[in-house]
Order: C-alpha cells, then structure tokens, then sequence
C-alpha cells in the first residue's frame, strides 16, 4: 500500500503500516540504521536493509550485529531476521523498486574544508530515484543541513525518476538517539519530530511513527524547520560544551574549581552546564555547526568560536602533560607516554573526530613511546606513530606520563599505585588515584 495518498486517512495508513503492507527499505545499517532498520521491521514485519558493506550486510542476514554495546539490538536483530520481518541486501535499486517507504539514515559528514559532505545521502537519493513510484514516501532521517529536503532531495528525485511535485513525499524526521541506548531511544524516549515537504507529507510521516513511537509526535510547518530543529540541538550542545571548557582554561589562573562550580550552578532547574574534557568528537556534535554556518553568510561568529574553543580542547591536554613533564625534569622525547581511549565517547567504537587523534599526531611527533589503550576498538591504524597497548600490559611499558582522553568503564580498574610518580592528565574527570604520588592535571580542577 502507498502512504502518500490524500484519499487515506491516518487510522486506514496505521493499519496498514502494523500488517505489514507498506513494504520499506532502510538505506544505512550502521550505529543508528540498524537500530532504526530493526524496530521498523519489529513493528511493520516488512523491512529491506540496504548497506554497501557486504561483510554487514552478510552479519546481519545470519541475525547478529556487526557492532557491540547496544543493549537489546542483538536479539532484536535475530529475532526479526528469523522471522523474515529484516532482511539485509547490497542491492540498493532493488530495494528501492519493492519499497513504498525510503528511509535514508546513511552518514553525513563534512569535507576537509569543513563543508557539509551530503555525497552519501545523495548517492541513495539516486537509488531511491531509480525504484520511487507514485505515492511513495522518503524519509530522511540522517542529520542534514536545514534545506536539504526542499532544495536537494526532492528535485533530485523529480530530476531522476519520472515524478514531479506531488506525486511523492518527503519528511525530515531526526533521530534523536544515543549509541549505547538506541532501541529505548527509537522507541520513544523523546517526541519525534516530523517535518513534510508538504502537508500530505507530513501526514504520512506521521502515521508511522505513531506506530513506530511510543512518544509523541511533533509535527513542524516543514522540512526546513525539522532540518533546524537536529542541528540546533547539536550546536546548542557544542556551544555549551564550549562554555565549560573556556570556563576550565581558566582554572589555573582563577583557582576556580570549575567542576565543583559547574555542579552547583546546575541545581537551578534554568542552569544545564555540560561537562569541560579534553575535546569534542563523533561525527554529530563537531559537524552539525557546520550544516549551519556552510549555508549562510550571516554572523555565526558564536557557533564558530565554540567550535574552535573546543577543537582546542585536545592540545591544551597536550600543553598540560609537557608542563607536567617540565616540572618532573623530563622532555616528552624522553618520556613514555601512553593515551586512555582513542574513541570519541565511551563504549562506541567510533573514532571520526576523535580528540585522541591530534593529541597522539603532537605526541607522536616528539616521541617515540607513544601508546594508545582502547578496549572498545581495535581500530588503532589511524593513529599513526602510536603502538596499541592492551589495558593489562600497562605496567610493561613503565609509562613516564598518561593521559586519559575517553572514559570507557574499563579504566576504573587501573591501579594507579602500580605506577611511581606518574604525570597524569585527566581528560573527563575519572582518575582519582588513592595516592599523592603523581602529578595529577584534571581538566576543570587544574593541578590537584
Ligand atoms: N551516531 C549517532 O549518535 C547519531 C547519528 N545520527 C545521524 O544518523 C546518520 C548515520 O549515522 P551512524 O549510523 O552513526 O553512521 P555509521 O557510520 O555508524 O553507519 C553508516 C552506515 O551507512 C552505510 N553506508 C554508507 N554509504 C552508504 C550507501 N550509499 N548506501 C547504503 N549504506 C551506506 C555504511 O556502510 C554504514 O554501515 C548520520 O546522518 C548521523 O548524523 C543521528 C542521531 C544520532
Ligand atoms: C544531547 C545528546 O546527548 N546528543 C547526543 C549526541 O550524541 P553523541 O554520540 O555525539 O555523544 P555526545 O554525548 O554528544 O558526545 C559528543 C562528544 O562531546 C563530548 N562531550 C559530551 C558532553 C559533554 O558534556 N562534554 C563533552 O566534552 C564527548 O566526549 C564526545 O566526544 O549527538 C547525537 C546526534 O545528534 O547525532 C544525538 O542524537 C545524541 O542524543
């Protein structure tokens, strides 16, 4: 059956939706897709995955997940897959032809000169073009620049099929989910945004995520405003982020201790003050100020400036440990180094933006006993000039100074005692050694 269709009313789409003859393809089975891909096919019995990765694709027809930390996602994964409700294909333009729902949830990077890299989105845009038909329904759900739906999707599918305005839909409805909780997240843990092209689109939109979520549904007067809702949400994050981290620059000469300051001002219900670290990352948070300042040449010196505060979070980390070094008599040539966590946040194996990557590049540019422990990726290629290390050889390398950069759970157990006279720098406000020993930097505390 076709959602996109005026003469349907909302409980008629529903219906059909929930038996399973809205037939839909998931372009994207990544973090968020395959998360998203599942609960779709849990509540609708009739999903195609589409991803370029064959080897995920291939994991994921055998009814596993391609990926760890995500609570719930391997049963949901088995079950639907056994049941026939997911499948998984590489054959983008196949799916797209059986398909009356076009959900794209595929990356959304930005470019080495920090514009918006939309090529992946648009690259199944095509696909999708090359199956649509009339009554179809795209809905985006990767994080695109406000605009996108209006201006790039739905004239590249006019461009590329045989439609025209009218004949298809398109909704902008963001995810607004955290790796680590995606199913609850998907599910309902915040009102779902939807936001048509058009009315028509809207409408349809919204009638599957009423299904799909146990929340509400928050329709907005269009794609565009749906578009800014995503990134004003990350930027606000960033901006905060930023705040917090200008705030912890200054403990060393205010004597503040910012951290404590941070928890106090936030017992008012109107204060929310983010936590200051050693930087940034992710694909999401770092991008999404982009998807804004790319597209307009008005002033965004805010947005701006807060991404270059915290995108200098990583080498004050770095300024830090030498000072440390400097005071023990030690120059970082001579020093053994080794860097806690490499990728952007804890118990997600992602490193794109990671902070640890400029922080290992300084480091491995003076040193050449750099190491780096992370026991959530074995991604370590990247990191050129540092020698992986597991989190139980740490006392073999005897290392001069540590800086933990991620707080994956699994540092918690490191016994700092082990260790003489350490330079410690605490990037997220999680060491604290039982001994005076070291010289310990937190950020937002300063020299402890
Ligand atoms: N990671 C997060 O916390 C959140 C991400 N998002 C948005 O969701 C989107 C996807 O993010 P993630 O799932 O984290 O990315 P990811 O990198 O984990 O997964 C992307 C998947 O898409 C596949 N892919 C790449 N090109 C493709 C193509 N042409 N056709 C089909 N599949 C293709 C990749 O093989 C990979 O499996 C992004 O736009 C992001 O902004 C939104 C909310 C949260
Ligand atoms: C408000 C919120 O939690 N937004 C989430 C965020 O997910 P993401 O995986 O990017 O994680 P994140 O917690 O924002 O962390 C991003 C980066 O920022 C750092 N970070 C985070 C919070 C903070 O107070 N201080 C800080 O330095 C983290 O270490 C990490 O390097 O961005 C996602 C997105 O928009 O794609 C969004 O769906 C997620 O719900």
């Amino acid at each position: 059956m076709k959602l996109y269709d005026t003469e349907r009313s909302e409980e008629e789409r529903r219906t059909a939706f929930r038996n399973g003859d809205v037939p839909v393809a998931v372009y994207g089975l990544g973090k968020m897709g395959l998360p998203l891909a599942a609960v779709y096919a849990d509540v609708s019995r009739n999903v195609r995955g589409v991803d370029i990765d064959p080897d995920a694709v291939e994991t994921i027809n055998a009814g596993r997940t391609p990926f760890d930390h995500e609570p719930g996602l391997d049963d949901l994964v088995a079950e639907t897959v056994d049941a026939n409700a997911l499948r998984a294909t590489t054959e983008a333009r196949q799916a797209a032809s059986e398909a009356a729902v076009h959900v794209i949830i595929v990356p959304t990077l930005v470019t080495d000169e920090k514009e918006p890299d939309l090529s992946t989105v648009e690259a199944v845009v095509s696909d999708i073009a090359a199956g649509i038909e009339a009554g179809d329904l795209v809905v985006v759900e990767s994080t695109v620049p406000p605009g996108t739906c209006k201006t790039v999707i739905a004239p590249m599918i006019k461009a590329e099929s045989d439609l025209t305005s009218g004949e298809f839909g398109v909704s902008f409805c963001p995810e607004r989910t955290h790796s680590g909780r995606a199913l609850e997240d998907v599910r309902g843990s915040y009102p779902k945004v939807v936001g048509g092209i058009d009315d028509e689109s809207t409408r349809a939109a919204t009638a599957i995520y009423r299904e799909i979520t146990t929340n509400e549904i928050t329709p907005t007067g269009d794609a565009t405003t749906a578009e800014a809702v995503k990134i004003f949400e990350g930027i606000y994050r960033d901006v905060n982020i930023a705040l917090v981290n200008e705030f912890a620059k200054s403990a060393d000469d205010t004597g503040i201790n910012v951290l404590e300051a941070i928890d106090v001002a936030n017992e008012v219900p109107y204060v929310d003050l983010h936590d200051p670290g050693a930087g940034v990352g992710g694909h999401c948070i770092p991008y999404y100020p982009y998807f804004f300042t790319s597209g307009y040449d008005g002033p965004s010196d805010l947005t701006r400036t807060a991404r270059e505060i915290n995108d200098s979070m990583p080498l004050f980390a770095v300024d830090k440990l030498l000072e440390g070094l400097t005071e023990k008599g030690t120059t970082l040539a001579d020093a053994t180094v080794v860097v806690l966590g490499v990728t952007y946040r804890p118990g997600v194996d992602e490193i794109r933006h990671t902070p640890a990557m400029p922080i290992v590049d300084r480091l491995a540019g003076q040193s050449d006993s750099v190491y780096v422990v992370d026991p959530v990726t074995d991604n370590f290629d990247p990191f050129e000039g540092a020698q992986p290390l597991g989190l139980e050889n740490l006392s073999d390398v005897d290392p001069d100074a540590v800086v933990l950069v991620t707080a994956h759970d699994e540092f918690g157990t490191i016994d700092w005692n082990q260790f003489e006279e350490l330079v410690i720098v605490d990037g997220r406000d999680a060491v604290y050694p039982d001994t005076d020993d070291h010289w310990l930097y937190r950020i937002g505390q300063g020299r402890r």
